[in-house]
């Protein structure tokens, strides 16, 4: 079998069908059975994911990111296609393979409720075979990164919902998994422990090398670690590349905020004004007439300063769910 450090992830034709059972009753649910129908949750998508790489799953509620995780980890069976990572077929569980990966689920506990953290650290060294070296400095370097010294001696059920993540990352990698799944990892974590865990995973790739598959529904999350994207829609995979190409394919625009004084000024024949005040505006124009329009900005008096930027990976994803896929 191949390290699967050194795997990368095959997905050819991957399809996942649930049946729907119906809710009731024995009588009830043999009566329904006839009409219960099935959901296709993941329609025949492919790709191929080399090692090292962080990959951003993006796709409205119910688009199958879920699901193509738990498949790629070997949590649910394919109904039909293929998912390799190295000589490994997920789903078989090989004890090998499960050691080598490690899924974090935001909205799910994890960590055992009522014993201190530091004995979930251990229960996974002795799940995994931790070797005692290896797991001192594993910790370590998990307990500076992710702050946890004060947290050790705690249990989990006396934890905030951020203290808890971050315990939940250090338990889920104390065996050095080379390959990392994280659904939804900053679900309902404010500004700030959403960017110490973003912080973390980038210095956790950079530093060993883990291939990191990730979905998020705070696009800071994907903009920030992801230099790829899948956009899933429907089951079916619509999108697969890097960020800046979605936004240059999908939003081919600049927004240009703009600071103005003496009052408003007319600015509707630069682009289209999305929002506009006495102090402020901002503006949205093709981004192969940007130059102009900042040339033309120069020339009005209210205006004190602008700034061009591009358009937020909300803007582009938002944009492509609306106005069509088909671009
Ligand atoms: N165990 C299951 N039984 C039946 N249907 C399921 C099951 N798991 C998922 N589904 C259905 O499959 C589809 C895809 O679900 P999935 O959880 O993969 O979506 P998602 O893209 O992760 O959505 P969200 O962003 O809301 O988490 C949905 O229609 C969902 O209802």
């Amino acid at each position: 079998m191949t390290d699967i450090r050194e795997a990368r992830i095959v997905v050819e034709g991957l399809r996942k069908s649930f049946r729907l059972r119906p809710a009731g009753g024995r009588w009830f649910r043999r009566a329904a059975d006839r009409t219960a129908g099935e959901v296709t949750a993941v329609d025949g998508i492919g790709f191929h994911i080399e090692p090292g790489e962080v990959v951003g799953f993006l796709g409205p509620n119910g688009a199958g990111k879920t699901t193509t995780l738990k498949l790629l980890s070997g949590l649910l069976h394919p109904t039909a296609g293929e998912v390799r990572v190295g000589g490994y077929r997920p789903a078989d569980r090989d004890r090998d393979f499960l050691r080598s990966i490690a899924f974090v689920m935001g909205q799910r506990q994890q960590l055992v409720w009522d014993i201190p953290i530091k004995d979930s650290l251990e229960l996974n060294r002795i799940v995994y075979r931790v070797p005692d070296g290896e797991f001192r400095r594993t910790r370590q370097e998990l307990v500076e990164m992710l702050e946890l010294g004060p947290l050790l001696g705690r249990t989990a059920r006396t934890l905030s919902l951020g203290q808890r993540m971050r315990c939940e990352i250090a338990a889920s990698l104390i065996h050095c998994p080379s390959l990392l799944f994280l659904d939804e990892p900053t679900l309902g974590l404010d500004i700030s422990m959403q960017r110490r865990i973003r912080t973390f995973v980038r210095e956790h790739n950079r530093r060993r090398g883990t291939t990191v598959l990730l979905t998020s529904h705070y696009m800071g999350d994907i903009a920030e670690l992801c230099d790829r994207a899948l956009v899933i829609h429907e089951g079916g995979l619509v999108y697969d590349g890097g960020l800046d190409a979605l936004r240059a394919r999908i939003a081919p625009f600049k927004r240009i905020s703009v600071k103005l004084r003496g009052g408003a000024a007319e600015l509707g024949s630069l682009g289209t004004v999305v929002s506009q005040s006495s102090e402020e505006a901002e503006i949205r124009v093709e981004s192969t007439a940007a130059p102009d329009a900042v040339a033309r900005l120069l020339a009005i008096d209210q205006v004190y300063d602008f700034q061009v930027m591009d358009p937020s990976l909300e803007d582009v994803i938002g944009q492509f769910f609306t106005e069509g896929l088909s671009r």
